[in-house]
């Protein structure tokens, strides 16, 4: 049965093609480099379809212009059997093609209801109608969605499936899910994973980016490997492992997980004393955003903080950035009492930064490459000498990154906003780690970054560690803060409720602690092999 029927005035036909979607000879160029080149999918109706692939390697623009959002220079789109020209988004969803994108674009302050049919009131209007729909697609799918509750109480994982909703309400057969989970806990990736069988049981497709190899392998049904803007094979997820899949998608052997070694010394780097921190809400009311947060993070350390986003771990950066005044409380850099100084000089002072959001504070997104190297460091070594910038420097040191760090881009003086979002990624890294900091404060350093890249990345913060560097650690990846931290914190509404050891703790029992559903230290359980070290071994998702 259709529970699921198209809405309004869109116009899919039933059809008698089995596949939802056929890309034929897609090529896509831009200005120096070949995005997309011949590149042939076929994706079964009914069906999870996982697309996989380097950084840069072409996923997302073969998705946008499924998705309407560019246009290709060569080849045909086939939808439901029929081929289609999309000059825009609306046209593909007229076709019902939906697109979730990995930053998700709902209205804080407005409710689910308000949110789904904004832009769309002409399908069910915007009161009884809309609602009884609602409620109707997530029965059908397992969404377990209230139409009327407040987007901003909702975490995560139900904002993406208010998400997942909304292109449904508009008629959505075929969804792209862009790295769909990436900010979610393992549970949450569980119920998501349920979720995509409900829409599949009931005949609809799904597409999905992901880096998460692990993952990939347990949800979908065919898998298409992309490598340097060409499709270089399938595979099967019920005879391939991660590692096998890596390969593919790199085109050679991944090295070899390097073991856990302890560089801890008992030199306190970053000392965060009873900090505390509050905020005023729209409404007026003052609550603490960060409450009694007291840590050391040694010289040779990494200290992980776990937490679903959105538990001050925003705060907790840029307090220690500068970037918000303390309530109460200490920071000291290396002895150095920090509390009060300008957040320029504390990075002049040693400490290094990889933003959560790369695209609001990590790059300047219209700018060239070269210039984006020079950001939050125009003071310092190679970019400037004395009070003047050191172009030619600055330059050769961006050149350096970007084959260092494998930064796949025509040349430096293209813009950041051209790069593919794992190679932005890298660019980060690079800048940041070029400095030698003697704190690096990393949010989700990896994330949107492919496997080989992740390796490389993890492998360059250890090395800097065991020179000496304090890390702060913050991630939703909850493998990569259990295989890089030497110590694990749990944050939940402001505060560091627990603790674990890395060594022994598994993802299940960190993601159960993020929620709330643990405090004070947590114990591995005696049978726990808890060795989620490194990727590279192949058994655990990425
Ligand atoms: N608007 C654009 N202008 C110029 N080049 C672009 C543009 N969009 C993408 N590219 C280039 O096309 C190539 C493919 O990028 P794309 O974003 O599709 O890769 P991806 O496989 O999605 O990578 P990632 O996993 O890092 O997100 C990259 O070299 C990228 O720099």
């Amino acid at each position: 049965m259709l529970l699921h029927s198209c809405p309004g005035e869109c116009a899919i036909k039933a059809s008698s093609s089995p596949h939802a979607v056929e890309l034929r000879g897609i090529t896509k160029r831009f200005p120096g480099v070949v995005a997309n080149h011949d590149i042939d999918i076929t994706v079964a109706r009914g069906t999870v379809h996982a697309l996989v692939g380097e950084n840069g390697a072409g996923k997302s623009t073969l998705m946008k212009i499924l998705y309407g959002m560019q246009k290709p220079d060569e080849g045909t789109i086939a939808v439901d059997g029929e081929q289609v020209s999309f000059s825009n988004p609306g046209d593909a969803i007229a076709r019902g093609i939906g697109m979730v994108h990995q930053h998700f674009m709902l209205a804080d302050y407005l409710t689910v209801l308000e949110n789904v049919v904004l832009g769309s009131e002409k399908l069910y209007g915007i009161g009884d109608r809309a609602r009884t729909k609602i409620k109707e697609i997530s029965d059908a799918y397992g969404l377990g969605i209230r139409p009327d509750a407040h987007v901003e109480d909702l975490g995560v994982a139900d904002r993406q499936r208010v998400e997942i909703l909304k292109v449904l309400y508009r008629g959505a057969r075929t969804l792209i899910l862009d790295e769909p989970t990436a900010v979610l806990v393992p549970q949450e990736v569980d119920a998501l994973f349920d979720n995509l069988r409900e829409l599949k049981a009931e005949g609809l497709t799904v597409i999905f980016i992901s880096h998460k190899l692990g993952e990939v392998l347990s949800v979908a049904d065919d898998i298409t490997v992309i490598r340097r803007g060409t499709t270089v094979g399938t595979a099967d997820p019920a005879s391939t492992t991660p590692k096998q899949l890596a390969e593919l998608m790199v085109g050679s052997e991944l090295p070899s997980p390097e073991t856990r070694e302890s560089t801890v010394t008992d030199v306190p780097m970053l000392q965060v004393k009873e900090v505390r921190l509050t905020a005023t809400d729209p409404d007026g009311v003052v609550r603490a955003v960060l409450d009694s947060i007291d840590f050391t993070i040694h010289k040779g350390e990494v200290l992980g903080i776990a937490g679903v986003e959105g538990n001050g771990q925003s705060e907790l950066v840029e307090a220690i950035m500068g970037m918000r005044h303390l309530d109460t409380g200490v920071l000291t850099l290396d002895g150095q009492d920090i509390s009060q100084t300008p957040t320029r000089k504390r990075r002049e002072d040693g400490i290094g930064v990889i933003p959560e959001d790369r695209h609001r504070h990590g790059l300047l997104l219209e700018a060239p490459l070269w210039e984006n190297r020079i950001l939050g460091h125009v003071t310092e070594k190679p970019n400037s000498r004395g009070s003047f910038l050191d172009l030619k420097a600055a330059r050769a040191d961006t050149e350096r990154i970007v084959r260092e760090y494998d930064v796949r881009t025509p040349g430096i003086d293209v813009t950041a906003a051209s790069l593919s979002g794992g190679n932005q990624q890298k660019l980060i890294v690079g800048r940041e780690m070029s400095h030698n900091p003697k704190l690096l404060i990393a949010a989700h350093p990896t994330r949107g970054v492919d496997v080989g890249a992740q390796a490389q990345i993890w492998d360059q913060i250890r090395e800097a560690r065991r020179e000496g560097l304090a890390v702060l650690l913050i991630s939703a990846d909850l493998d990569e803060l259990i295989g890089l931290s030497d110590t694990l914190r749990v944050m939940y509404r402001g505060r560091l409720v627990a603790d674990a050891d890395p060594a022994t703790i598994t993802p299940e029992e960190l993601g159960s602690a993020m929620t709330g559903a643990a405090s004070g230290h947590l114990e591995a359980p005696a049978e726990s092999d808890g060795d989620a070290d490194d990727p590279r071994d192949g058994g655990e998702d990425r």
